[in-house]
């Protein structure tokens, strides 16, 4: 795989962001998904033996990858001092002296900050010298099981706030009863609920249970104007996997192809090492092609994978590796 150009360009040259629009609901095309098992382990099995990508390229990538991070915060002890400590880290990902001996010269921050509907404004003022959007996780995140105004009114909250991105969850229920209408009508009034903030859908799809239930589930959420498809809190059980991101990753051309669309894709939870990024760079790279490796159009939502981004950096520029400890996130 051959290096991103303009790797991680500034923010302002970024590609503007696209807008999903609410489009009808067509059951018949909820009813045509499909998810063929054994084809998809064989095409995520043939993902690491075919495509190799090796120093210059590799660390090109590897700066793609960090300006794709939701640099996320999601615990019950964050505080606003690990807040703005992360949003530090958010605005410079990556040591100085490393991105001047790769000779980097680009400004390069993470995609976005996501935090607590609690921490939104905490996040506003430390990034409000930067472009770095805040993203908040609002509906009852992560179970999504608060009354449905209630979450109507969390992310009015958190738009108010200042939050530029709404990660919304799904009720799962919904999926789990085939009720394709009820969620449809939720993710409706949680877009319109967003008004200008991007509006990412959280799946969970570790808790729906098949790969042809996160097939329809994305169909239903993209037609109800999200504008990415996310696959996980990063609380459930199974969190982020290839063989999920294939099929919502195909979702998503189809989508494309049938309403010229462009909606963007969050794998999420458990994307911990420089590898794993890779390997999903890889497979938005051979499914949906360039155009969806951009920050309007991808991101990875994940706490530690940064450190570990820039552990392979350092080893990159220096040939050492340095404990992950001396790369803090927050
Ligand atoms: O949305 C982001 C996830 O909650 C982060 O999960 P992680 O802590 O496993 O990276």
């Amino acid at each position: 795989m051959s290096p991103p150009k303009n790797s991680a360009a500034p923010t302002e040259q970024r590609q503007p962001f696209a807008r999903n629009e609410i489009m009808p609901l067509d059951l018949a095309l909820v009813a045509a998904q499909r998810a063929n098992l054994s084809a998809i382990e064989r095409r995520i099995a043939s993902l690491p033996g075919r495509r190799s990508v090796k120093k210059e390229a590799q660390a090109a990538w590897l700066l793609k990858a960090v300006s794709c991070i939701d640099l996320t915060t999601l615990n019950g002890d964050d505080t606003p001092e690990r807040v703005r400590r992360l949003c530090a880290k958010a605005a410079q990902p990556v040591r100085q002296d490393l991105l001047n001996a790769m000779g980097f010269t680009l400004p390069l921050t993470t995609g976005a900050v996501c935090v607590y509907h609690r921490y939104v404004s905490t996040a506003v003022d430390a990034l409000a010298h930067t472009l770095i959007p805040v993203a908040a996780v609002s509906t009852g995140f992560p179970a999504g099981l608060s009354p449905h105004e209630l979450k109507l009114q969390e992310i009015a909250a958190s738009v108010a706030a200042g939050a530029r991105e709404i990660d919304i969850v799904i009720t799962r229920e919904h999926v789990l009863t085939g009720n394709w209408t009820a969620l449809y009508q939720e993710m409706c009034e949680y877009r319109q609920a967003c008004g200008e903030a991007h509006v990412k859908a959280i799946l969970a799809t570790g808790d729906i249970r098949t790969l042809r239930n996160v097939a329809k589930a994305s169909m239903v959420c993209m037609m109800a104007g999200a504008d990415f498809i996310k696959t996980s809190t990063g609380k459930e059980g199974v969190n982020a996997t290839l063989p999920v991101s294939l099929v919502m990753l195909r979702a998503i051309r189809t989508f494309h192809e049938l309403t010229g669309k462009h909606v963007g894709y969050k794998p999420a939870g458990g994307v911990s090492t420089a590898k794993d990024a890779l390997n999903y760079l890889i497979l938005v790279n051979e499914e949906l092609g360039r155009r969806w490796l951009e920050p309007d159009l991808f991101r990875f939502g994940a706490s530690s994978l940064l450190a570990d981004i820039e552990r392979q950096l350092e080893h990159f520029v220096t040939g050492r590796y340095s404990a992950t400890n001396r790369h803090p996130m927050g």
